[in-house]
């Protein structure tokens, strides 16, 4: 019966494995593995030391700069095939009679071909740009046949979350108020006052005099 790695029945690879681990015992490791750990510490080690900038840039941009909930919004309904969504910023650039959109009830028209068309003149309509123009809009009581009109240069929905919040009056505070109203009563009792010393001034230089 023969025995060994040709024996019938025993494992090639095995037996091999055995013999390779065998050498290493006998002859220390092989240069081949020395190498592949040689290799492998390296990139470990360079890995390490690899600072945040010298990432690749994919890599940074998702970790430091994620996108804003508004656009992330405007994506995902972009990508449910919904309207364009559009920022104020964005709307507000086109402002010009040669590129004119507006705001009107959330909705984003682009009225640039009706500039000329429109009764009311192309001036009303660019005075509105930059802004919510819905209640000017509104104001004017446009006909139904004005909102039929206007469906041909609907482009789009405005994101509500970016559109400046209206600058409110904030009436003067109460403190304030009551100082100002101290101030001129000091002012009038004054008015009274400095006439009196100065008349009283008077009258003493007068009776110091005479009576030298
Ligand atoms: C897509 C948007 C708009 C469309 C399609 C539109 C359409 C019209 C139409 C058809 C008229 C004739 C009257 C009527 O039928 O009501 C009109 C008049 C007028 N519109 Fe507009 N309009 C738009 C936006 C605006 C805006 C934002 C303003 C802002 C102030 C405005 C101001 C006026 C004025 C002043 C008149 C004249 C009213 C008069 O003479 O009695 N329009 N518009």
């Amino acid at each position: 019966m023969r025995e060994g790695p040709d024996a019938p029945g025993s494992n090639t690879a095995d037996s091999g494995a055995t013999a390779h681990a065998r050498t290493h015992a006998e002859r220390g490791p092989c240069p081949k593995r020395v190498i592949h750990f040689l290799l492998a510490s390296f990139s470990l080690g360079l890995g390490a030391c690899v600072t945040p900038s010298a990432r690749p840039p994919h890599r940074r941009l998702v970790a430091s700069r994620p996108l804003p909930a508004p656009a992330w919004a405007r994506v995902l309904r972009a990508m449910a095939g919904e309207k364009r969504m559009f920022g104020f910023e964005e709307v507000a650039k086109h402002n010009v009679a040669k590129d004119c959109w507006l705001v009107i009830a959330g909705k984003v028209y682009d009225v640039t071909p009706f500039m000329d068309e429109h009764p009311g003149g192309d001036e009303v309509l660019l005075a509105v740009t930059g802004k919510d123009a819905t209640s000017d809009f509104e104001d004017i009581g446009h006909s139904d046949s004005a909102r039929e009109m206007m469906e041909k240069y609907h482009i789009g929905e405005i994101d509500a979350s970016t559109i400046p919040a209206k600058r409110t009056f904030v009436p003067p505070q109460q403190g304030s108020h009551v100082q100002a109203k101290d101030s001129d009563l000091l002012i009038k009792i004054l008015q009274f006052l400095v006439p009196i010393l100065i008349l009283g001034l008077a009258f003493g230089v007068r009776h110091y005099s005479k009576s030298e």
